[in-house]
């Protein structure tokens, strides 16, 4: 029974931990997860309930945990993470090779790091350097019920402020025209650069709570799998600060593991295909 309750509690075998880049330094948190074992007499259904009460609470913690550190960090720690991280993705064989891909508009006050070098440089269309452009398809949240759209941009402009004061595309353009989404192009995109609060080297990641990523990654992952796409490489951006020791992020069944990690002190490819595709 007790087997049983840890088998169901431990979801997702995740990816192995093969970091090549130098380790970057990680933020022990206070809070270690334990699991929380079920009474015997408990049933299936109040076990899971409990089960995922727990994880839910034990998230919470962690995300209180992690703004609190992110809170600490200098301004120059993270102008200067935000520099390096960006450096390397920009300057990656893996970044350059991609033509179509999902990113996030960073918000300074959600302390995310930084990815406007990168959006200026995929919407970069210099005369004589139109090759460099690339599709860049970015989040716009629909409603309260998970649902995330990641809609095609041409232009910073195209982007405005939302109540939670993330910049996001208007649905329609300046024509009127409907915004392009992701989900229904006739072609895949190959990367997604990805927000959250916490990751671990075995592709973890913790987000901000609202179910949005998880919800599209599992969309996009199924659309890819029924058009015969490749599945494009998830990578997620983090401080020092976020990335924490294995076993403290709490997972259940719908979260979606990463493909690599990008810290100031590199790329941290997780999986076979990150380890295949960021040589
Ligand atoms: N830049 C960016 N865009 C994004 C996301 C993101 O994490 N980052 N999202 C990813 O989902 C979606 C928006 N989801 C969001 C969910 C929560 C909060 C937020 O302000 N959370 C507060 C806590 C609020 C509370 O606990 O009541 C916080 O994290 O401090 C913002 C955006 C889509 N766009
Ligand atoms: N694919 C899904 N289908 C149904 N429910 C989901 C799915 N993904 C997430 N949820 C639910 O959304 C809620 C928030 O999930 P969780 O705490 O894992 O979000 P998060 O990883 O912090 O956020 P995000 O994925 O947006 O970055 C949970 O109740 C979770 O069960």
């Amino acid at each position: 029974m007790i087997k049983n309750a840890v088998a169901t509690l431990m979801v997702r075998l995740h990816h192995l931990p093969l970091p090549r880049a130098a380790p970057a330094p990680t933020y022990r948190c206070r809070r270690h997860i334990t699991l929380p074992l079920p009474r015997p007499q408990a049933s299936a259904a109040a076990m899971s309930t409990a089960t995922e009460q727990a994880v839910a609470d034990q998230k919470r913690a962690l995300r209180a945990d992690v703004r609190r550190a992110l809170k600490a960090l200098s301004p120059d720690q993270r102008a200067s993470e935000d520099l390096a991280i960006q450096t390397t993705i920009m300057d990656s064989s893996w970044f350059k090779a991609s033509k179509r891909l999902c990113a996030y508009i960073s918000c300074k006050q959600l302390r995310e790091v930084d990815t406007s070098k990168i959006l200026e440089e995929c919407l970069s269309s210099n005369p004589g350097q139109e090759e460099l452009a690339k599709d860049l398809y970015v989040p716009r949240v629909e409603d309260k019920n998970r649902n995330m759209r990641m809609l095609k941009i041409t232009t910073m402009d195209d982007l405005v402020k939302n109540s939670m004061n993330i910049l996001e595309p208007s649905p329609v353009d300046a024509t009127g025209k409907d915004r392009e989404d992701v989900l229904s192009s006739s072609s895949p995109v190959d990367l997604l650069l990805l927000p959250g609060q916490a990751f671990d080297r075995t592709g973890r990641r913790l987000g901000r709570g609202g179910g949005y990523y998880d919800t599209f990654l599992m969309k996009y992952q199924e659309l890819a799998k029924e058009k015969g796409w490749n599945q494009p490489l998830l990578v997620a951006l983090s401080y020092s600060v976020q990335i924490m020791d294995e076993g403290v992020i709490p997972v259940n069944s719908t979260d979606v593991p990463i493909d690599a990690l990008v810290s100031s002190s590199g790329v941290i490819p997780i999986s076979a295909a990150a380890l295949q595709r960021m040589r």
